[in-house]
């Protein structure tokens, strides 16, 4: 797959379970043998938090868990931390289990190794903002020249430099959350935890939140596990989303292959009015073997002939290294013919749009309106083609759930 899925696992969840209440064997016997939650809570007053959830981070990404109120988001978090303790399963970090580790094992691997953010701020009233940012590092007992230094620095990653000597009764709310992620920051975790930390935040500043936390990611590349019930939050920020829903992990996967291919009706029904223009690739739409013309093999003879079998009145030409170079037509390709040319060098045409895998939907619909050929998708590196485009794809993705273009889409393609 991608390069990320290359990457180390830095924390994985195998059959996590929490079930709050007193009774909590009997209920884990009941919820092992596939009892529902509301049976349980029924039977033995326990609430299922979390059901047997697995899963894998890995280092470097943004891992959204999202689902609507009550479905266990906050529970899973707060496990990996264990600030709740688990009833059955296990949470590797860095490949050792979290879950057996004594009390100031756990407390070190809270301190240095996960950081939380949390919706409130969580900000002490009476701490300076520079405090607040270094008061994780004070807890762990850092020289104050030291901690001052890391909390600047993180101030600054979060664009407070210059507010050190406030305190937070005086700042809004979008910068009190800036000081709880330079808190979090400050203590240069491997692992950030956010619950909910835009949830509370006006739509612009949680907007502007969210770019922030991408570019502060860009540059730190930190092991992120973000909880929200934002759908657009979490395909906005999310590298990978994980759907829950009562305790139980419906889907996990890119944006894309959540919206492509939803694992159940739940999660079609949550992802339904999302805007698939936004979302949907290249990659995804192409058709990756693509009948092309080698420009150093195929002369007009046996370019018309590819053309013929194919049913197309163009096809795209590439050179001895596999390079996208351009396209030639038919009716150019039938004259070269005629005049006994050996080559189709003369016909191809170079001045056509090609994309990246990663272009979206719509970024690709305004390069359909003059051209009548597939999209080209190359890489970006080689320029090697990788496949191709169909416009209808594009239409019919653009047009999906009665987008309000559709019309003049259609009229578009019918033009060209
Ligand atoms: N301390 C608790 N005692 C008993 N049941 C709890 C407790 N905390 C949560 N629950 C229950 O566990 C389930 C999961 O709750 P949780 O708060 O994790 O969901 P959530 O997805 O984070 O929701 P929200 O977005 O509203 O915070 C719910 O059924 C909830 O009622």
């Amino acid at each position: 797959m991608t390069e990320k899925s290359k990457k180390n696992i830095k924390l994985k969840v195998e059959d996590l379970t929490l079930i709050f209440g007193k009774r909590k064997k009997e209920a884990l016997a009941l919820l092992n043998k596939g009892v529902s939650k509301e049976e349980i809570l029924r039977k033995t007053k326990c609430t299922v938090g979390v059901n047997k959830a697995s899963f894998e981070v890995r280092e470097g990404e943004i891992f959204v868990i999202m689902g609507l109120s009550g479905s266990g988001k906050s529970t899973l978090i707060r496990c990996l931390n264990r600030l709740n303790e688990p009833t059955a399963g296990k949470v590797f970090f860095d490949g050792h289990d979290i879950t057996r580790e004594g009390n100031k094992e756990l407390l070190e691997t809270r301190r240095h190794e996960m950081s939380m953010v949390f919706q409130k701020f969580g900000l002490l009233p009476h701490k300076t903002i520079l405090e607040n940012a270094a008061f994780g590092l004070e807890l762990r007992g850092e020289p104050k020249a030291e901690r001052e230094k890391k909390a600047l620095d993180a101030l600054e990653t979060v664009g407070l430099k210059g507010y050190e000597d406030q305190y937070p009764a005086a700042m809004s709310g979008g910068m009190q959350q800036r000081v709880g992620l330079a808190r979090a920051l400050a203590n240069d975790p491997a692992v950030l935890l956010m619950d909910e930390a835009f949830s509370a935040l006006d739509p612009l500043i949680k907007s502007d939140m969210q770019d922030e936390l991408l570019q502060i990611q860009d540059k730190l590349r930190k092991t992120i596990v973000f909880i929200t019930h934002d759908l657009d939050e979490a395909i906005k920020i999310g590298d990978r989303i994980v759907i829950m829903k009562d305790g139980i992990i419906e889907q996990i996967g890119t944006a894309e292959e959540i919206l492509t291919n939803p694992a159940s009706e739940y999660v079609e029904a949550f992802v339904e009015k999302v805007d698939r223009k936004t979302i949907i690739t290249a990659e995804t739409l192409m058709f990756n073997k693509p009948t092309l013309i080698q420009l150093a093999k195929d002369g007009p003879k046996g370019a018309i002939r590819k053309m013929r079998t194919a049913g197309m009145d163009a096809l795209p030409v590439e050179d001895e290294n596999r390079k996208f170079l351009g396209y030639v037509w038919l009716k150019d390709t039938l004259k070269l013919a005629e005049a006994k040319e050996t080559s189709v060098s003369k016909a191809l045409r170079t001045d056509v749009p090609s994309v990246y895998k990663d272009y979206t939907v719509e970024e690709m619909l305004p390069l359909i309106s003059n051209h009548r050929y597939p999209l080209a998708v190359v890489d970006e590196k080689s320029g090697k083609l990788l496949g191709l485009v169909a416009q209808t794809s594009l239409i019919i993705e653009a047009t999906r759930y009665g987008d309000e273009e559709v019309n003049e889409l259609i009229e578009k393609a019918n033009d060209i």
